[in-house]
């Protein structure tokens, strides 16, 4: 068994690495796990955090079994084109390569997390080569998910470790890249410019969960707080860490805990499954058919929350407070035309009855039911998170 080390980078901002990144130290036999860069399930409850990637040195290859260093000292920058092995243009800067190229300072340096490194902007020299041949290679976001969240059950102590550290890091690298109108594109002014490169459209979806468990819990909460009683919250880190297992289970199709979905939950009396709203694209759009989570395009100037609320409210005719908004995990997929990113939050408290106020189809499905609806491609991957937080529930009340 060779050592293998997960470290977590943020793309589009730089971070202190020493201070901020999570290192987790993950063991698993060689070959099993192939290389890759995937979304990670996230946890700070206040801020928008972009994605954290988790990255692995591919075995069998030049610096395989080592550890890949993200140094974090790479800038994503949205919708442009970076340069890889070659002149600019010639590869893409989406966030999983992104993240790859923010490491190429590390790769066959010291074989090691190296931290303080001087920044190197994407595609601006350095071992170019190295980067092609073990970095670029990983982009598997589906597979390396699962592998990496199988890992993570495998060691539930250092799935505490990465995911308690988790919000530090992520809390400072409030989107700066999505805060920065022009950084990224709506999809119909995309264009190339000639550059080759593919562009990013940010979008941003929810998981809006009809959860019985949650409103039990928080009618208790609330009647506490009326009687000057402090009633018992989940401590978030180790909400985290569950959650994070939790995913690992649904990933690898393992039974862990109690199951708030089929309503046997640990926390009380309620019989009542948990339901996730979906949303159909409608005719005349882009996946006609499928399924989605509701949501849309943030808008230059737009936060993410801010763009979500309002596409709930034109979508579905409901409100949505930002403080109950929180951060699940990610969608990062390539489609023909653009690369999609969306952040994805889970939401269990509104003003209104969801309606597909657009002439869209609306459903209710329990997490049995959701494998049964045509998803988008690029949501059949978050399935496993959704899962979990519907069996787990989230960080946060
Ligand atoms: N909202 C949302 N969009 C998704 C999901 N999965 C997925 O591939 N997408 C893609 C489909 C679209 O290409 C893009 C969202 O575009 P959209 O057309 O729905 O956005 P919008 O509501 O702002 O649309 P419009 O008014 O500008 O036409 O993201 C998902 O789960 N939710």
């Amino acid at each position: 068994m060779l050592p293998w080390t997960f470290v977590s980078s943020v793309g589009g901002v730089q971070i202190p690495r020493r201070s901020l990144l999570p290192r987790v130290a993950l063991k698993g036999p060689l070959g099993l796990w192939p290389s890759g860069v995937c979304p990670f399930a996230t946890s700070a409850p206040h801020h928008f955090r972009p994605p954290i990637v988790v990255a692995a040195a591919p075995a069998g290859q030049s610096h395989g079994g080592a550890t890949l260093g993200l140094s974090g000292s790479g800038r994503l920058v949205p919708g442009q084109a970076v340069s890889v092995g070659g002149g600019r243009g010639d590869a893409v800067s989406t966030p999983s390569t992104a993240a790859a190229i923010s490491g190429h300072s590390s790769i066959g340096s010291s074989g090691n997390c190296s931290s303080n490194h001087s920044s190197s902007e994407a595609g601006d020299g350095g071992n170019r080569g190295q980067v092609r041949g073990t970095a670029l290679r990983t982009v598997d976001p589906v597979i390396a998910a699962a592998s990496a969240t199988r890992a993570l059950s495998a060691t539930p102590r250092s799935a505490k470790a990465a995911s308690a550290s988790a919000p530090s890091a992520t809390a400072t690298a409030t989107a700066s890249v999505l805060r920065d109108p022009g950084t990224y594109s709506s999809v119909d002014s995309m264009d190339d410019g000639g550059s080759g490169g593919v562009r990013l459209l940010v979008v941003v979806g929810v998981v809006l969960l009809d959860d019985p468990h949650w409103t039990q819990a928080a009618a208790t909460a609330a009647a506490a707080a009326d009687e000057g009683t402090t009633a018992p919250l989940a401590a978030g880190a180790e909400a985290v860490a569950a959650a994070a297992v939790a995913a690992a289970a649904a990933a690898s199709g393992t039974e862990l805990g109690p199951d708030r979905s089929s309503g046997c939950s640990s926390r009380g009396a309620v019989d009542m499954p948990v339901r996730v709203l979906l949303a159909q694209r409608p005719e005349g759009k882009s996946n006609a058919g499928l399924w989605e989570f509701p949501g849309g395009k943030v808008d230059p100037g737009e936060t993410p929350e801010e763009a979500l609320i309002r596409e709930l409210q034109e979508e579905l005719g409901i409100a949505v407070d930002p403080a109950d908004l929180v951060p699940l995990t990610f969608a990062s997929h390539t489609y023909p035309t653009f690369h999609l990113l969306m952040p994805l939050y889970v939401c269990r408290r509104w003003l209104g009855e969801p309606v597909g106020a657009e002439g869209q189809a609306v459903a209710w499905a329990t997490p049995e039911e959701v494998a049964s609806y045509n998803l988008t491609p690029a949501d059949i991957p978050l399935v496993p998170a959704v899962l979990a937080a519907m069996r787990y529930g989230t960080q946060r009340l």
